[in-house]
């Protein structure tokens, strides 16, 4: 479904680069995860695969095809909402397909149709400062899907919000992806969050950014009970990635210095 090819990053020519070499692969119906500490590049890895910033080397290849720019397979949701705040929760749900041309009327109820699949429909009238953090990160959900992506592009999305929402909305996230059939890269810090949601967890180093290791979290789904965090397999994942990521905080804490 998306094959990354040995991307190099570059922001200045000057200083080193941020990835090197940074390959990965996501199936059909796949949940991957992208884990690192701040500033390994996770971000700068996301937004080439999304198209929003070009690689100095190497190819994004989404089913089988080159991928050099945002297209209508693939779908991003931010950390930060980024919703507008001028336009209720439903013209923001319809916003990519605006952007992509499609009529007003058939937006709309594409949109409204997403703002109930993220249990939405009844505030689709409101503006995003009437909603709650959990609410605008539904919005948010909602405009990624209703352009109907077969990938789907996330970085942190729950990131800003308190744990007994991010819960829900992770609960909500891997229904509509089961539903949906989507593949999924999803950025984020939290080992917990990443063991819970994906089928494989990529754990990335610093200096320069880069696949250190590709972990299949082979955990029975659904995840839906608390049982799963009592298997061995969750401790040995957990302490694994810990472990990694310790690792790269001390290399990133000594280049510092
Ligand atoms: N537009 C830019 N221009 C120059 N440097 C940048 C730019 N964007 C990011 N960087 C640098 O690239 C490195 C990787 O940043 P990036 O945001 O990709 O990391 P991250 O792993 O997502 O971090 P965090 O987890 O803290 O969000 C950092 O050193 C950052 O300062």
């Amino acid at each position: 479904m998306l094959s990354v090819i040995n991307v190099t990053k570059s922001y200045d020519p000057a200083k080193p680069p941020i990835l090197v070499d940074f390959n990965l692969e996501v199936g059909a119906g796949e949940f991957v995860s992208l884990l690192g500490p701040s500033g390994c590049g996770k971000t700068t890895a996301l937004r080439i695969v999304t198209g929003l910033l070009e690689q100095s080397d190497g190819e994004v290849f989404v089913n089988g095809e080159a991928s050099n720019g945002p297209s209508r397979d693939k779908a991003i949701v931010f950390q930060s909402f980024n919703l507008f705040p001028w336009k209720t929760a439903l013209q923001n749900a319809a916003y990519g397909l605006e952007v992509q041309g499609v009529p007003k009327k058939e937006r709309l109820a594409r949109a409204a149709e997403y703002l109930e699949l993220v249990g939405l429909g009844s505030r689709k009238d409101h503006f995003p400062s009437q909603l709650s953090g959990g609410q605008q990160q539904r919005v948010g959900l909602a405009r990624a899907l209703a352009i109907e992506p077969k990938l789907l592009l996330m970085d942190e999305p729950f990131g800003a919000l308190d744990a007994l929402t991010r819960e829900q909305l992770q609960g909500l996230l891997l229904k509509i992806v089961a539903e949906k059939g989507l593949s999924v890269l999803f950025v984020t810090h939290s080992i917990d969050e990443a063991i819970y949601l994906s089928d494989r967890i990529i754990v990335m180093g610093v200096n320069p950014g880069r696949v250190i290791a590709d972990l299949p979290v082979d955990i029975e789904k659904p995840r839906t009970d608390s049982n799963w965090r009592a298997t061995e397999r969750y401790a040995e994942l957990r302490d694994e990635c810990w472990n990694l990521l310790q690792s790269q905080i001390k290399i990133a804490a000594g280049a510092a210095k």
